[in-house]
């Protein structure tokens, strides 16, 4: 099954070897140079992804996976291989590891964790390492992480580069060290410097590390003490306690997660792609429309340099677009975030004007005019809020709310969130939507073009409770503009009063309907901003809720929790919610969901569903 292939090697088409291997793997290599990365056997190819070079008396192990030399099954095994072979070659006196390209071993190769296991281990080759009788040494640059700082933990030397980084981020994949680092970075580093590293999982660079004692040219660090167990067994528990991780969901999400933000990078648009796009010049540019949204785009060209055209539809808006933007500009220098040179330069560069032609010639113009209902973030977010509002028409309690969502991971509450933004903006939206429909709302109004309204938040408004700034809102504050929440009697009595006028009985609302009804709904209108084409990719909404709202790590975002719950599960319990609240859009069940529910489609083939392609 070999066939007619194009060598990758360094020498690309120059290449005279004549002998190509096809390798599954890593695209195809040349037989023959020093590159030589396969060997073949029969039909399958077993890749070589660490040279083993002997200069004078030294054997050089340089791990070669590109990009970041990550810990794989084939890494693991010419490491292996090359300790072994090095050990027995008696021209050989000392052993030197170390990483070809941008870095020393990255870590574990994360995408081996769902795959089965494969020996040779780390610990094993770590072992083998730190028993060979020559000296082995670990020779670091670029990013020595995870499994890769455990490797350099079993050499009995560790030299480095200035600029090289150290760490254990397994913390951030919901993992632990599982090669022995838990075991040998206290013995090398101390216990507090270990338990902080391990814990925040944060890189280290090579001058703080070599204050540690983690970096070390001078001596071997054979500590045989243990703080706790003999080292056998700290090891035994490490492997124990490290597997428990890698199945749980929490670790899953993680390398989710991981991966997500990697995945988002490589976006694809119809007319072109993250690959094919070119940046253009910016020379000059005009934004429309000197709101909020507006007036900070404005800051961020100026701050970059780049002349400004500020477009409004009168001067009374013109003018208090150019009053935000003055005051934005003079807190960014206050704050040190823009140099004063900068900020005093872009009232040169900013050109306010109402005339149209005058934007005929720029190269770029945002528009930021007609309020629309959000493109993803925001309205993934709205069914959240909405189900928020009437769970506490309905019983619930915002403080109730606030503590069920804090508990399942958020990391402030619906309610905390809104009294931080603002009550009035939340009612300001309202209106707004009222208005454009014609119709004028009361504190009695239940339905608004026949949906369920809910005047909850009106009322607040016109109590003066704006949140935070007024030192009142879904809760009560030290002080005006004061941070400290604490549950106000008063809002359970206008609740309450509300729920009377309105003829409402209210009910006890259990915390698992309250995540149901605030998760699932925004999963629900996820699933239709991927039908709709918003979103190319579930990892793109989750992305989002990771850095938007600061959605807990461990759950991956929206999307993935749905796909860990099971998407029959969130289904029936999204068509349940229809049923009851039937008044309620956000709960009409999304065709998305329906079809990849019934089929049990994997994650990674979702939008072959939306797009119709698998249909
Ligand atoms: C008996 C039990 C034994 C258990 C042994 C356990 C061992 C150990 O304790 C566990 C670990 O090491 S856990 C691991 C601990 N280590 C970590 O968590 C380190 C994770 N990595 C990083 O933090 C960053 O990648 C760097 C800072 C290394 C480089 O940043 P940068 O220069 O901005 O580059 P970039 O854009 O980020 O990545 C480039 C490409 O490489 C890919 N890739 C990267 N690492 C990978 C990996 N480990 N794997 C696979 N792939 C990995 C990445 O997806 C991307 O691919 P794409 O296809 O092009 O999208
Ligand atoms: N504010 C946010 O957090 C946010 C977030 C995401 C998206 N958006 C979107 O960004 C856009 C702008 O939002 P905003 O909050 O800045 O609104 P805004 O109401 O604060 O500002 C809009 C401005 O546009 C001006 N305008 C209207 N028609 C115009 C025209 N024909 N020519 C010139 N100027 C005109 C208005 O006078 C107003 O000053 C909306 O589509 C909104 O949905 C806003």
């Amino acid at each position: 099954m070999r066939s007619k292939v194009v060598c990758n090697c360094r020498l690309g088409s120059k290449c005279r070897t004549g002998v190509f291997i096809s390798v599954p793997l890593r695209s195809t290599f040349c037989v023959g140079t020093s590159y030589i990365l396969a060997v073949k056997v029969s039909y399958i190819v077993a890749v070589i992804m660490v040279d083993y070079k002997v200069q004078g008396s030294f054997a050089i192990l340089e791990v070669n996976n590109p990009p970041v030399n990550a810990l794989s099954h084939a890494v693991r095994s010419g490491l292996n291989d090359g300790i072994e072979k090095a050990s027995r070659d008696r021209n050989v006196k000392a052993v030197i590891v170390c990483g070809k390209g941008a870095t020393f071993p990255a870590g574990a190769d994360i995408r081996e964790f769902s795959k089965p296991k494969k020996e040779p281990w780390l610990p094993e080759i770590g072992h083998k390492m730190e028993k060979c009788e020559k000296p082995v040494i670990a020779a670091i640059h670029g990013t020595c992480l995870g499994g890769g700082l455990e490797i350099a933990l079993f050499c009995h030397y560790r030299i480095a580069l200035k600029t090289a980084r150290v760490g254990f981020p397994e913390v951030q994949l919901g993992l632990l060290p599982g090669a022995a680092g838990t075991q040998r970075l206290p013995r090398v580093a101390g216990l507090q410097v270990a338990m902080d590293m391990i814990s925040s999982g944060r890189h280290v660079l090579a001058t703080e590390a070599k204050k540690y004692g983690i970096i070390d040219e001078l001596c071997l660090k054979a500590v045989k003490a243990s703080v706790d167990f003999p080292y056998e067994k700290g090891l035994e528990m490490e492997t124990e306690f490290f597997k428990q991780l890698l199945g749980s969901g929490q670790s899953k999400a993680q390398q989710y997660a991981f991966f997500a933000e990697r995945t988002i990078a490589r976006w694809e648009m119809p007319n072109g792609n993250y690959r094919t796009a070119v940046a253009k010049p910016v020379k000059s540019t005009a934004v429309i429309g000197a709101g909020t949204m507006g007036s900070g785009i404005v800051v961020c060209l100026l701050s970059a340099g780049i002349p400004v055209y500020l477009m409004e539809q009168n001067e009374k808006f013109l003018n208090n677009g150019l009053k935000m933007i003055k005051s934005i500009m003079e807190g960014s220098v206050k704050l040190g975030k823009v140099s004063p040179e900068v900020g005093r330069k872009a009232a040169t560069l900013l050109k306010p004007t109402m005339n149209y032609n005058d934007l005929k010639d720029v190269d770029l113009i945002p528009v930021l005019v007609k309020t629309c209902r959000g493109f993803l973030a925001n309205r993934m977010h709205g069914p959240f809020g909405t189900e928020g509002t009437f769970l506490v028409e309905e019983g619930a309690l915002p403080s109730q709310v606030d503590r069920v969502m804090e508990d399942f991971g958020l990391p402030i509450g619906p309610f905390k969130v809104r009294d931080l933004s603002g009550v009035d903006i939340a009612y300001k939206i309202k209106q707004e939507v009222a208005k454009l429909l014609g119709i004028k709302t009361t504190l009695q109004t239940r339905f608004m073009n026949g949906e369920r309204y809910c005047a909850l938040n009106d009322r607040l408004f016109h109590l003066g409770r704006l949140g935070r700034k007024t030192g009142k809102g879904y809760y009560k504050y030290e002080k005006a503009g004061g941070k400290i929440a604490t549950e106000d009697s008063d809002v359970t009595d206008i609740i309450e009063k509300h729920c009377k006028e309105l003829g409402i009985q209210r009910r006890q609302i259990s915390s698992q309907e309250i995540v149901e009804r605030m998760m699932y709904s925004c999963i629900n209108e996820g699933f239709k901003i991927l039908e709709d084409g918003i979103a190319v990719r579930p990892e793109d909404i989750d992305v989002c809720y990771l850095y938007g709202f600061s959605f807990p790590r461990y759950l991956g975002g929206p999307m993935f929790y749905a796909n860990q719950i099971g998407l029959q599960r969130v289904y029936e319990r999204i068509c349940y919610y229809h049923e009851n609240f039937p008044y309620s859009p956000h709960w009409v069940p999304s065709r998305l969901l329906r079809k990849l529910a019934a089929k049990s489609v994997p994650m990674n083939e979702w939008m072959a569903y939306a797009t119709g392609s698998k249909l």
